[in-house]
């Protein structure tokens, strides 16, 4: 079994470029989805978030408000790290029993690791490769302000929450360039899966 991470900034590309590695056979193991795993209502996580932000960060169904506390946490540096602390060590146990599962059941998966701060954690797992998906600042803020329908300020206070692009971009092993059209983006991704497949 072969496993990679795939990173990038916020609105860089990350789902676009796992899109086509999972429609090109890999498996892959998603950590925003696993962040909303584990805070579903009843969990340790979902009790602790509400200890430490307040019954404000709810919706009337109970389920946590993530505009709210995405809000609160994008924009307070101390209040991230409360988060982050609750959250992430969930996803990496969560994260390394799939990994587990995969090894049992596709002993020859490509495993491709999904995690958008990968580079901040630093997850205690080697990994075969660092692909970075990577867009200028400036084309990043353009499409996280069209995506999500934000102004400049909330999407700037997000982008600058995370490690620079160009900081992860002198980091990484593997640069997939997301800043021409998607065809140009899945012929590179293409491209490492094949290479990752040759080991
Ligand atoms: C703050 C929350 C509630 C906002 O939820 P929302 O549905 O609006 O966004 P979503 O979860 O889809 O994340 C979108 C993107 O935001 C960025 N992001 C998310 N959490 C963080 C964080 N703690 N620090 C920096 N960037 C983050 C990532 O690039 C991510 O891909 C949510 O992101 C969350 O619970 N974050 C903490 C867990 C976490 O760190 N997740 C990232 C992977 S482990
Ligand atoms: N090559 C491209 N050309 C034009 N638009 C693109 C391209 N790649 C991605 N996009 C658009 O940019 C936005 C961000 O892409 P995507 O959602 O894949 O990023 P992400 O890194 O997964 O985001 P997040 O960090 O929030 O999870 C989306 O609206 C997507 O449709």
């Amino acid at each position: 079994m072969i496993i990679a991470g795939l990173t990038g900034g916020i609105a860089s590309g990350k789902s676009t470029v796992s899109d086509i590695f999972r429609k090109a056979g890999a498996t892959i193991i998603d950590a925003d989805i696993i962040a909303r795993e584990v805070v579903t209502q009843g969990t340790p996580a979902y009790a602790e978030i509400i200890h430490a932000f307040g019954d404000i960060i709810l919706q009337p169904d109970g389920a946590i408000d993530r505009k709210r506390l995405g809000d609160i946490i994008f924009n307070a540096p101390e209040k991230k790290v409360l988060l982050d602390a609750i959250v992430h060590p969930r996803v990496f146990e969560r994260m390394e029993r799939r990994i587990a599962q995969t090894a049992e059941t596709t002993p020859g998966a490509v495993v491709i690791l999904d995690i958008p701060l990968l580079l901040e954690t630093r997850i205690p797992r080697k990994l075969a490769e660092v692909i970075l998906v990577y867009v200028p600042e400036t084309l990043q803020l353009k499409r996280l302000m069209q995506r999500d329908a934000i102004d400049k300020q909330a999407a700037l206070a997000r982008i600058h929450s995370q490690m620079s692009i160009e900081e992860k971009r002198s980091q990484a092993t593997v640069i997939i360039d997301n800043s021409g059209d998607r065809e140009q983006t899945r012929q590179q991704a293409l491209a490492v899966l094949s290479r990752l497949k040759k080991g």
